[in-house]
């Protein structure tokens, strides 16, 4: 079902703060005010140009001057800051929240950030960590959109909080136009840094080396870059404060899946080096199912020649 099929959700809290009024943060308050979600959006970002961005493009029904009063009588607050500030934060605003209220997040990390947070919680609090898979490369409280949610995953990691805190929290994210799943926090950051976390390493690692050549310029860099390498850049140009947290965080996951890139990077490179063509035939076969897959289930759409480059088969 799409999104826009979806019936009008009601109401799911009445008052909610974000936290950072980030890419996250504005994608957020637009979802909310598209489905008529909260009542009342507070919001507060460390920067005095972001709150007055925040206020000139009415993002918030309230851009407060500290992040205590954003969260002060709230019933959700969600915490968008970098993963690393996360505990700073919580620290910040643990007495002014509710009893009975959800605190929750959207980082890209879950371990590190539950073992930051957790000793902040006041007693009647329900935590509910959370991750929704989806984003730009863009930031700040300009770059969201109302739609950045719809048909992407966003993971709860409830480790133990109560049923009817998180059940809610799944309602909440399902009316931004998400699908909810439930996941451990180290199976969450093992899975991510396969999906994500290591491959945002190896564009910037690309992109770098490009950069780094004497005898290709930059300028034939950009004119002649095809998709594959534009999508690397496009990756590159992420935030470095949001993805330096994410690899000194998820460190342990990260360095696993990197290793093992490694392996099967040499792997690849000998078989070049050895003309060994049927090696590199059969594992360009293996990863093609993977992204059928991926096409099959719906997750992305087909690039425009897909049926043709399927139809042809080997050999073309
Ligand atoms: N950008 C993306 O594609 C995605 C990001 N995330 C996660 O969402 C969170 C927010 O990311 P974005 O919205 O993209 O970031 P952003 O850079 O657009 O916004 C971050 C916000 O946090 C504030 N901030 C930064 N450092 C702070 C500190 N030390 N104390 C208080 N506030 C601080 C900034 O002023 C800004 O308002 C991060 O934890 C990130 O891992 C999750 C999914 C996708
Ligand atoms: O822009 C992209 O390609 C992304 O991969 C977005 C993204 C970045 C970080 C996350 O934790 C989740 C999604």
């Amino acid at each position: 079902m799409k999104p826009e099929d979806k019936r009008p959700t009601p109401m799911i809290y009445e008052r909610v703060a974000l936290i950072g009024l980030g890419l996250i943060a504005s994608s957020m308050a637009h979802a909310m005010r598209r489905g008529r979600v909260a009542g009342e959006i507070t919001g507060y970002a460390r920067s005095a140009e972001t709150r007055a961005v925040a206020r000139e493009i009415g993002l918030c029904d309230r851009v407060c001057e500290s992040a205590a009063e954003a969260a002060e009588g709230a019933d959700l607050v969600v915490l968008c800051v970098p993963v690393g500030a996360m505990g700073a934060v919580a620290a910040e605003i643990a007495p002014a929240l509710k009893p009975g209220a959800t605190l929750s997040d959207v980082g890209s990390v879950k371990r590190a950030v539950i073992a930051q947070v957790s000793p902040h919680v006041p007693r009647g609090v329900h935590f509910v960590p959370a991750h929704p898979l989806a984003g730009t490369e863009y930031s700040g409280p300009r770059a969201g959109f109302a739609t950045l949610f719809d048909n992407r995953w966003c993971i709860l990691v409830p480790e133990g909080a109560d049923r009817t805190a998180v059940d809610r929290l799944a309602a909440f994210w399902r009316a931004l136009g998400a699908n909810v799943d439930e996941m451990d926090a180290d199976h969450h950051d093992r899975v991510l840094a396969v999906v994500s976390h290591a491959p945002h390493l190896i564009a910037y690692t690309m992109v770098g080396v490009a950069d780094h050549l004497e005898t290709v310029t930059d300028r034939e860099v950009i004119k002649y870059s095809a998709s594959g390498f534009r999508d690397f850049t496009r990756i590159a140009a992420s935030d470095p404060t949001m993805w330096r947290d994410v690899f000194l965080t998820n460190r342990d996951a990260t360095l696993d899946i990197l290793g093992r890139f490694a392996e099967e990077l040499f792997v690849l490179q000998r078989a070049i080096r050895m003309g060994d063509g049927q090696l590199l035939f059969d594992y360009f076969t293996r990863t093609r199912a993977i992204r059928r897959g991926i096409i099959e289930a719906g997750q992305d759409t087909p690039a425009p020649d897909f049926g043709r480059a399927a139809a042809a088969g080997p050999g073309e």
